[in-house]
């Protein structure tokens, strides 16, 4: 039976972040993932995963920064989706690993998400991708010594333009590349269908791979529930546990869309009516 992740960085926007925890359980959800917990003192989020008994199954290194102030502006204003392809910020990149991994660490969590990061201007994806392979080693190590696995995620290039990694086969081949086995893929399905399509196949071909370490879901093309748009996903989830029960994947499903009603009051409970059958 698939387990599914309350993304609180794009759900529950009606209310205050460190609420978000207590409106997640009291929904059904056992779990949460969200972008970056770095403006909060882990023991802030402790308290609110323990009172509400949830675990925490995933987050993101900073994507960019390594401080709380310096996180933020890099996400807000220099637009930073990670800086793991990009040359000359090598000691950045792995400075907010090592932050993340002291997170992970007192959250209990066992990944973290490293974004790839855009490429830079006037240089191209093929020139980039040694950069991306050596930082993803060495993040692959640092997180081996905690048991924490570090994932790496395609995303189209509509929301992100010049994002490094677009692509599953891509993914796939720089796991191969890096060769640690606590590198794994974020499969994000909404991306996977902006960019290839055929999401069920390639579920079916990459779950039993046990590189895929987490999925994410959202209704395509607008992002908001996964019951709004052109994917069937009482279908996909049929495949996903049909898959599971055949090769042991035994991982977490986040929920990264915008709710349809956005920061209306209950906007977020009114729209979980694709949840109910498993809460
Ligand atoms: O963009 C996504 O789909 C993600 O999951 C990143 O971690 C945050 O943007
Ligand atoms: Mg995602």
């Amino acid at each position: 039976m698939p387990k599914f992740a309350a993304n609180l960085s794009m759900m529950y926007p009606e209310l205050p972040f460190l609420d978000r925890f207590d409106a997640a359980a009291k929904d059904g959800f056992r779990a949460v993932e969200y972008l970056f917990p770095y403006a909060f003192a882990p023991a802030e989020i402790v308290a609110r995963l323990q009172a509400n008994g949830l675990q925490q199954v995933l987050f993101n290194s900073p994507p960019g920064g390594t401080d709380a102030a310096s996180i933020a502006r890099a996400w807000d204003q220099a637009g930073d989706k990670g800086t793991a392809c990009q040359p000359g910020r090598e000691a950045e990149f792995r400075a907010g690993v090592a932050l993340a991994l002291d997170y992970a660490q007192a959250l209990g969590c066992p990944r973290i998400h490293a974004m790839a990061g855009l490429i830079p201007p006037g240089l191209t994806r093929e020139a980039v991708q040694a950069t991306y392979v050596d930082n993803l080693r060495w993040a692959a190590v640092e997180a081996a010594k905690q048991g924490v696995d570090v994932l790496i995620e395609p995303i189209n290039t509509r929301d992100i333009p010049r994002f490094f990694l677009n692509r599953q086969d891509h993914a796939h081949e720089i796991l191969a590349e890096v060769g640690a086995p606590n590198l794994k893929v974020q499969m994000d399905l909404y991306h996977c269908q902006i960019v290839e399509g055929d999401v069920a196949m390639k579920l079916r071909q990459y779950l039993p791979t046990g590189r895929v370490g987490h999925l994410q879901i959202a209704g395509v093309p607008e992002r908001h529930e996964p019951d709004i748009g052109e994917l069937n996903y009482g279908y996909l989830f049929g495949v996903i546990d049909e898959v599971a029960q055949q090769c042991g994947w035994d991982g977490w499903i986040g929920g990264e869309y915008r709710p349809r009603l956005g920061a209306q009051p209950g906007g977020t409970r009114s729209g979980l009516g694709w949840f109910a059958p498993w809460r």
